[in-house]
């Protein structure tokens, strides 16, 4: 059982952002949230993570509808890392990670050997150990980004939604980044821009247009150059790399061909 949609729909503003759309991840697998920019993957994202309700359909947790669940066992269990996440209060990176730990205390505080160490783990895991007594203003744009997905790993959460996890990274903090995603034993749903990236390390892809879910599968199945033209309005030629049996997507400049009478 993880965190699931159940045909979510959310009128934002009297206009259907997310439309209908379902999504169960098998346990422990990290799903690809791709379309456009507009397509709806925020807007999905926020309703997984309870941030807003949708305005049809429902999300579940463990088969039971999340507002449901007592507050403290669905801030333990799902960790959110949205996009724009931004701190005012000028914390040490090790301050902003144990922030994760707040779901874990009780009313008598919490074990704080368990604090540290997952403290501790998170920091390693990002790579931030040595900037573990820097403060938050002192950070680059890439840096910020580490600290809060070091956080929702401080959490130690069954369900990790990430909004554009890569988006200021280097290529290298991108492929640790996700090669760290895929290793955890926790299920992962993250929106993703950069097609050959959710190819090589999605386990399934959901596909986004204008809020509709468009397309889903493994990433063989989904990544065609077809599919790819209707979603992004790009050409492109997908081949399957040797070493890792994925499809690898190497865009043209050009504009796809359009069928007769389109404009
Ligand atoms: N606060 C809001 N009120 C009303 N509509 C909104 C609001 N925020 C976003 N939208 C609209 O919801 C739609 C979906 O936006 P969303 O941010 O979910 O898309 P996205 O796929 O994450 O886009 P991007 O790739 O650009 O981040 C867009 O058309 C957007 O204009």
């Amino acid at each position: 059982m993880t965190l699931q949609a159940r045909e979510v729909s959310w009128d934002r503003g009297g206009r259907l952002v997310v439309d209908g759309v379902s999504l169960r991840p098998e346990p422990g697998e990290t799903v690809g949230l791709l379309g456009p920019n507009g397509s709806g993957k925020s807007s999905l994202i926020r309703l997984l993570a309870g941030i807003a309700r949708p305005t049809a359909g429902v999300v579940t947790l463990d088969a039971r509808a999340l507002p449901t669940v007592p507050r403290r066992e669905a801030a333990r269990a799902i960790a959110a890392v949205t996009q724009h996440a931004d701190t005012t209060a000028d914390l040490t990176v090790r301050h902003i990670v144990a922030l994760g730990r707040i779901p874990h205390r009780g009313a008598f505080g919490g074990d704080r050997g368990a604090d540290d160490e997952a403290v501790a783990e998170a920091l390693a895991r990002t790579g931030l150990t040595a900037k573990a007594g820097q403060f938050w203003h002192r950070l680059s744009g890439g840096e910020r980004q580490r600290v809060h997905i070091a956080r929702a790993l401080a959490q130690r959460p069954r369900e990790l939604l990430l909004d554009e996890p890569t988006n200021h990274l280097d290529i290298r903090h991108q492929l640790d980044l996700l090669r760290l995603v895929c290793e955890l034993p926790v299920t992962t749903i993250a929106a993703l821009h950069d097609l050959n990236l959710a190819a090589m390390f999605c386990d399934s892809l959901l596909v986004l247009k204008d809020g509709r879910a468009v397309a889903a599968g493994t990433p063989a199945e989904v990544l065609t150059a077809d599919l790819i033209a209707e979603v992004y309005e790009v050409e492109a030629a997908v081949s399957i790399g040797d070493a890792t049996g994925r499809p690898q997507i190497a865009f043209t400049p050009h504009r796809p061909a359009v069928a007769p009478g389109q404009p």
